[in-house]
């Protein structure tokens, strides 16, 4: 697999909380194009990893690499310009203004210098992408958790990322809103952005990822396809007795 570019490279990454690592040395590569999922029983760490890697906390140790670039210094708003997009779980739009608004504010936001009327084009064609142009003129307020799913990774796109970050995004969905979900995730990733998911639903990650990341107690357990970390001895130990177990 020579020659494959790193979008992102965590280099040895920890973070402390206190007394706790709650990050620990980790260190992964992310390709060009490539859709990896970070998993973990609770508490494992992932949430703090992702926010390690947008840039809400800065490492107690370690460095990253977004595009080749030492982004371990930079702002949160200084990655998203350099290229890494993040949706939430816990979705947060602007209740009272228009899906179409929304996505505009994303648009705005992304790249430094914006233009209102391009804002506005692009957010279009990104609610066309997602699914969501039939509802352009709502006030996001009155979308359903999927369509609000929706309308978070098309504001996150609306920032032009090359890397976007999912945090849980199909969590509350019913099984076949989760399958759609995976459907817009694959379209992400045809349009050539890399993802990197955080993900307790297990068949999804096995639908979704070319490659897992697993962690266990701030550490990176194990790393390899979907049916390699499944088999992994210290996976399942690590799994047993989950809530979530390793089901698939
Ligand atoms: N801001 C914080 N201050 C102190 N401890 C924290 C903080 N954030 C997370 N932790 C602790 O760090 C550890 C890792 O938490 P984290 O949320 O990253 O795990 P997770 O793998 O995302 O878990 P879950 O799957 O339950 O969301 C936990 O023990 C948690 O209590």
């Amino acid at each position: 697999m020579g020659g494959r570019d790193a979008v992102l490279r965590a280099e040895g990454l920890s973070k402390r909380f206190g007394g706790l690592l709650a990050v620990q040395n980790v260190t992964f590569t992310q390709y060009a194009g490539e859709i990896l999922a970070v998993i973990g029983p609770n508490g494992a760490g992932k949430t703090t990893l992702l926010n390690l890697l947008s840039g809400v906390y800065r490492p107690t140790s370690g460095r990253l690499h977004l595009l080749g670039q030492d982004v371990t210094d930079r702002s949160m708003e200084a990655r998203c310009h350099a290229g890494l997009g993040r949706a939430f779980q816990i979705v947060r739009p602007f209740p009272e203004m228009t899906v179409h608004e929304n996505v505009t504010v994303g648009a705005l936001f992304g790249k430094p210098g914006g233009r209102l009327p391009e804002a506005r084009e692009r957010a279009y064609a990104l609610l066309e992408r997602t699914g969501l142009a039939a509802h352009a003129d709502k006030a996001a307020h009155e979308l359903t958790l999927l369509q609000d799913k929706r309308l978070e990774v098309a504001r996150a796109l609306a920032t032009q990322p090359q890397v976007l970050l999912l945090d849980e995004v199909m969590a509350g969905l019913r099984p076949a809103e989760a399958q759609e979900a995976v459907g817009l995730v694959r379209s992400v990733r045809e349009s050539g952005v890399s993802v990197l998911f955080i993900e307790h639903i297990m068949p999804v990650v096995r639908d979704l990822a070319d490659r897992v990341v697993v962690m266990d107690q701030g550490q990176v357990l194990a790393e390899g396809t979907y049916r390699e970390v499944t088999a992994h001895p210290q996976v399942v130990a690590a799994y047993l007795g989950t809530e979530e177990g390793l089901r698939a």
